[in-house]
């Protein structure tokens, strides 16, 4: 498998605060990566940098062989932030055609594209209504419908399932794994210890530091815990 990603000493600081410290990782096509850790820990901050919405004080971040920031790269990125950035005097469909817009689309294509990703999120039926009216969940939704609308190679999702029910939660996982099957990258943050469960591979948060790192079962071994709540509780406990 072809590393897609790849993270080389990334410090940040923000004021005398150390939010990043010494960050290396390497990611896989064909994988989810979870990244876990408490609030605070610096999980936005390291997602936002593989966008390049933010700069690393040093460090470099390669996706996809290109170095980040790259304006090319935002075809093959798809990007849920935490807060969802939509038109609330637009419709879901309005919203979904704009971003669509945005990128290299046929116009049969962008159709498809949106069906498909206003489908998965079950957004079809209130595609019509204005964004304002939207409940919470059915935002961060389309925010993952927009994520996913130019069919990126990469996809990077910041709590992507706060707010959605668990019959849905549970869909949007079974469609991950279907497009890490497919040869994506996903990266998703999460606080929620049954998803990190789903991911191939954890990297554990704290305090700016990768503090542990493997596969679900590898941890779990590592920590001599039965459940991945244990785990988090036992490697936080280790490293106060
Ligand atoms: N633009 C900024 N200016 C100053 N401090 C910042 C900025 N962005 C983030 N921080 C600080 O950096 C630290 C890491 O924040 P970050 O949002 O990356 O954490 P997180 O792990 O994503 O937390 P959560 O799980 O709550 O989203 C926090 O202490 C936060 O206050």
């Amino acid at each position: 498998m072809n590393e897609s990603i790849s993270i080389r000493q990334i410090c940040k600081r923000f004021g005398d605060k150390t939010v990043l410290h010494n960050i290396d990782l390497s990611m896989k096509e064909g994988r989810i990566y979870g990244f876990i850790g408490p609030s605070g820990a610096g999980k936005t901050t390291l997602v936002k940098m593989m966008v390049g919405m933010d700069k690393p004080d040093r460090g470099s971040i390669h996706v996809l062989n290109k170095t980040v920031p790259n304006l090319h790269l935002l075809q093959e990125i798809g990007y849920m932030a935490q807060s969802d950035a939509l038109y609330t005097e637009l419709t879901g469909k309005e919203n979904l055609t704009f971003f669509a817009s945005l990128y290299k689309l046929k116009k049969a294509e962008m159709k498809e594209r949106i069906t498909y990703a206003a489908n998965l999120v079950n957004l079809t039926e209130q595609l019509s209504k204005k964004v304002s009216a939207y409940s919470g969940g059915m935002k961060r939704r389309l925010s993952l419908a927009i994520a996913l609308i130019q069919d990126p190679k990469v996809l990077i999702l910041d709590e992507p399932t706060v707010g959605i029910d668990p019959e849905l939660r549970f869909s949007i996982w079974q469609e991950l794994i279907r497009l890490k099957a497919e040869g994506k990258t996903i990266i998703v943050t999460t606080h929620v210890m049954d998803e990190a469960e789903r991911c191939d591979y954890i990297a554990m948060i704290r305090n700016g530091s990768i503090i542990t790192r493997g596969t679900p079962d590898e941890l779990k071994e590592q920590y001599n815990a039965t459940s991945f709540d244990e785990v988090f509780l036992n490697a936080g406990r280790e490293k106060q």
